[in-house]
């Protein structure tokens, strides 16, 4: 009997299947990661991720967990936040991230920086006790993960209680000319910038992670699933950014 082989273009999901496959995307993209953020977006990612750092409430000497941290935005900000007296864990799967991350530690030499420690880690089996964290944050990483149910049950789990985290994400909006606009940008400008750097493959593959996501109202749902008391999805960037806030 003949065996029918999808053609590649069907296959594309398999880029990013597994674990494993998704790591190796982060650990591809990692050198041009930032400067792609910062031209994609106009520099706007800045902001986005200023408001979900503030949004956690993390203040001076607390313990704080990013999570999926890659080359450490957010964890930078966090530091900020809670000074010589606090301590930042940014976690990460992927080698490459983490070690663009512990570079620009270096790089940008602020004292407080040295209350950063990198950790290679999984989302989905964090390891830290229980309720051990002031405040969490997690950029662009929910959508990224093979399991979102098991990467929030994990964020509760490690989060005290009254705390509060903060999951900057791509907004899976219900308006269609949002979800139009950005899959525009992505197919328009997105992928071909990054495919000047080889990397099309991989940015394509944030078009089908988006559609794949969940929406504001679906976000608010998991969270309140697993334990919280109280969540809220804030649209930001236009619409085209969301930011879900919950408290434990
Ligand atoms: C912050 C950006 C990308 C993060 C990012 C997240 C991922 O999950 C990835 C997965 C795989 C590869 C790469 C990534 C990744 O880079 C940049 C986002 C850029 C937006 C697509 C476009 C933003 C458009 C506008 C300039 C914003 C206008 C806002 C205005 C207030 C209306
Ligand atoms: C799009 S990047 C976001 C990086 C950073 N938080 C930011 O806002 O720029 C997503 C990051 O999630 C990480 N990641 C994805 N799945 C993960 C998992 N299961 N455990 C740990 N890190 C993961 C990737 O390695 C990558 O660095």
């Amino acid at each position: 009997m003949a065996t029918l082989v999808p053609s590649s273009s069907i296959f594309r999901p398999t880029l990013v299947r597994c674990t494993n496959e998704r790591r190796a995307l982060f650990n591809r993209i990692a050198p041009v990661y930032d400067n792609l953020n910062d031209l994609l977006s106009l520099g706007q990612h800045r902001i986005w991720k200023r408001m979900a750092v503030s949004w956690t409430g993390a203040k001076l000497g607390d313990r704080v967990l990013d999570v999926c941290c890659g080359s450490g935005d957010l964890s930078f900000l966090l530091s900020d936040k809670v000074g010589c007296d606090g301590k930042v864990i940014g976690l990460d799967f992927s080698k490459d991230q983490l070690s663009i991350a512990s570079s620009r530690q270096q790089l940008l030499s602020k004292k407080c920086f040295t209350n950063i420690e990198w950790l290679e880690g999984d989302a989905l089996d964090l390891p830290f006790m229980d309720g051990w964290f002031d405040a969490i944050t997690m950029g662009y990483g929910l959508r990224n993960v093979v399991d979102k149910h098991k990467a929030m049950q994990e964020i509760f789990r490690v989060l005290k209680a009254d705390s509060t985290v903060s999951i900057l994400d791509f907004n899976k909006s219900n308006e269609s000319l949002t979800s139009a606009i950005t899959e525009w940008m992505i197919d328009n400008v997105v992928v071909p910038v990054a495919s000047g750097y080889g990397l099309s493959e991989e940015y394509i593959y944030l078009k089908s992670s988006i559609r794949e996501f969940l929406t504001g109202k679906e976000l608010e749902k998991l969270a309140l699933e697993v334990g919280f008391s109280d969540a809220r999805h804030y649209e930001i960037g236009g619409g085209i950014m969301g930011c879900l806030v919950a408290k434990r």
